[in-house]
């Protein structure tokens, strides 16, 4: 398993981290641009010092600041494809994927063999002569993979790995890098943004944000109980986080907002605590931090407060308003309108059909209420 503690700070920035990795699977490192991803990457690959911490792969120690260990980079078996992958414009295939076995000396039948071997691997024996000029980008991508691959790394460290390729190519590749990285079961650790490949790259996700890691876990775990609004929004759903004020019951509780301006009752929500967690039984005490989501199809909209009893009544100023698809035959197509609650400055979103929004002639800008029913948001711990 790989195991790494690592803390550094430049200007602006800090970083700290600390997580363990499955041998033999992928884990993704997602986040926004600027997260710090590309920054693990180099600390884990020796090219940047940290300040503290640790790296451990299959128990040997690469780097340990209190025992004063750090091997250097050349001396660490892992393999770096960077986001950029360049290659040597002059120098073909073979050669290019031949080029780091060289500097270790090795004898020729083994280079020769390691290379075929390698290129074999990303499905590019026949190109082993040719030029990167003379490649496509996917292809180039496999030759950069395959240099690495040929150095027959322990850990693989692959920075957004489809981020320079056009969308066509970049689905082609996708495919195939996923049924590669099954295939050679090296452990792997792959930088994304997107969270789509994420979820389809990553055995386990490890989300990143401002240098701190927010959650980590499979697809189900951030899906249903995400921890940040990072998160949140990757996911699709409306995300807050609260203290818990008093339950009423059993499952039924409510919330205060954090960031409330005031005491008002509008920056509280009811809310419905989920099956406990994960097989938690202890019940949640009051002041406790609490998350919140709730579906943006759950959510409707009102251009004057609505009457009645609703509890969950919140309001604020229409941002934005996206169509997502068209009325197609019987299909009515979706409309997502966001909002910025007053009392909160948080942000809403609710779905809602293109009939009804329609009807409804909400514009951007507009104040309107935002309603949901208690058994519509779920809290959790
Ligand atoms: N050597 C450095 N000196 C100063 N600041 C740095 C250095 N390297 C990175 N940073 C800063 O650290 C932060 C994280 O950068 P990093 O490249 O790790 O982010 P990232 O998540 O990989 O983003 P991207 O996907 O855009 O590459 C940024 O604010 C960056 O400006």
């Amino acid at each position: 398993m790989l195991d790494v503690a690592l803390a550094t700070s430049f200007d602006t920035f800090s970083l700290e981290v600390a997580f363990t990795a499955q041998a033999g699977q992928t884990t993704v490192l997602l986040g926004e641009s600027g997260a710090g991803k590309s920054t693990i990457l180099r600390l884990l690959a020796g090219l940047q010092m940290p300040q503290h911490g640790h790296i451990r792969l299959h128990d040997v120690t690469y780097y340990d600041q209190t025992q004063h260990i750090a091997i250097p980079p050349q001396r660490r078996p892992f393999g770096y494809v960077f986001q950029d992958y360049v290659l040597f414009p002059h120098l073909t295939v073979f050669d290019n994927v031949a080029f780091g076995l060289r500097a270790q000396h090795l004898p020729r039948a083994i280079v020769k063999a390691r290379v075929a071997e390698a290129l074999e691997r990303v499905r590019l024996p026949d190109l082993a002569r040719r030029l990167p000029a003379q490649l496509s980008g996917g292809q180039q991508q496999r030759v950069a993979l395959a240099r690495v691959l040929a150095l027959q790394p322990q850990l693989l460290l692959l920075d957004e790995p489809l981020a320079a390729l056009d969308v066509q190519t970049r689905r082609e590749v996708r495919q195939e890098l996923r049924t590669l990285l099954r295939e050679i079961s090296i452990t792997t650790l792959l930088v994304t943004h997107h969270y789509l490949d994420g979820l389809l790259f990553g055995d386990q996700l490890l989300v990143l944000d401002q240098g701190r890691l927010v959650q980590q876990g499979g697809q189900q775990e951030l899906r249903e109980y995400p921890r940040s609004s990072y998160v949140a929004e990757l996911v699709g759903v409306n995300f807050f986080r609260g203290q818990l004020l008093r339950c009423e019951n059993q499952t039924t509780c409510i919330i205060r907002l954090i960031n409330s301006l005031d005491t008002d009752a509008a920056t509280e929500i009811v809310a419905i605590l989920k099956e406990q967690a994960r097989g938690e039984t202890v019940a949640p005490l009051s002041g406790q931090e609490i998350f919140v989501v709730i579906d943006p199809r759950s959510i409707t909209l009102h251009h004057t407060r609505p009457e009645g009893s609703a509890r969950n009544v919140f309001y604020g100023t229409i941002m934005h308003i996206i169509h997502l698809g068209s009325h197609t035959g019987n299909h009515d197509g979706k409309v997502r309108i966001s909002i910025i609650l007053d009392q909160t400055q948080a942000p809403l979103t609710a779905e809602i059909t293109a009939s009804s929004a329609e009807r409804m002639g909400f514009r951007e800008g507009e104040t309107v209420f935002a309603t949901f029913k208690a058994t519509e948001a779920s809290a959790y711990l």
